[in-house]
């Protein structure tokens, strides 16, 4: 479904990550937005009413926006210095939509790398979390996925991600815990295998999340 490219070789600077045409899911507008007058008809309204008249192609329109992540090029340099300590981006926001429910589910993402011969342009790693978001997830396969990539495009010595998010069909609906965070992770190599590693990562967003009350 989505297609990950990266060059290997020693002078790459850019792999682009994107989803070609032939692999990524079809969004048929036209049928999206006759299944949305026809969901509205089923929930007992009129769509033909002035009010919901063109509810159809905005439910159309904002569900292939919400799952066509723009494609972009992940820029890495040459690590010229070895910096060799954590690189940390905390508190990335994003939301996605719980493919059970078709609700959204947003907190903020923590990812960093423990760098090996290469660096990665620092935006990158919150357009990693934008693209895998923008799909229907569950919070553990958007986690793995983040990390993953981050892992074989990079190929850091280590990699750590931590999702925090609230799932509205868990606060908005059903059990209505109001507030409940899910909090899932991965650690790679060395920031999993390394105690002190871990413990840095760990401690460093914990802090993070605590300044800000999350
Ligand atoms: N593991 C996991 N579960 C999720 C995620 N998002 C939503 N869910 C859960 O998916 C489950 C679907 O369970 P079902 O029993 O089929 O659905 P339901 O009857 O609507 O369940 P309730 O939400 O308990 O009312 C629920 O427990 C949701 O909380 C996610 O990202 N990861
Ligand atoms: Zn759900």
């Amino acid at each position: 479904m989505t297609l990950l490219t990266w060059d290997d070789s020693d002078t790459a600077e850019a792999a682009v990550l994107g989803r070609t045409a032939g692999q990524a899911p079809v969004i048929d507008l036209p049928a999206a937005q006759q299944a949305v007058a026809d969901l509205l008809v089923a929930l007992g309204r009129d769509p033909r009413s002035a009010h919901l008249r063109d509810t159809p192609r905005r439910v159309a329109g904002a569900y292939a926006e919400l799952l066509t992540p723009a494609p972009f090029a992940m820029t890495t340099f040459p690590n010229d210095e070895n910096y060799d300590e954590l690189v940390l981006v905390t508190r990335i926001a994003f939301s996605s939509l719980c493919e059970h429910h078709l609700l959204p589910f947003s907190g903020v993402a923590h990812v960093g790398y423990l760098p090996g011969e290469r660096i990665v342009g620092l935006s990158k790693l919150a357009r990693v979390v934008r693209h895998f978001a923008g799909d229907m997830q569950v919070q553990e396969r958007l986690t793995v996925q983040i990390a993953d990539f981050l892992d074989e495009s990079l190929r850091p010595r280590g990699v750590g991600v931590i999702l925090d998010a609230e799932h509205l069909c868990m606060s908005l609906r059903g059990v209505q815990a109001v507030g409940a965070r899910t909090v899932t992770s991965r650690l790679l190599g060395t920031l999993r295998d390394d105690p002190r590693s871990r413990q840095e990562f760990m401690a460093l967003t914990t802090a993070a999340s605590r300044a800000h009350g999350d």
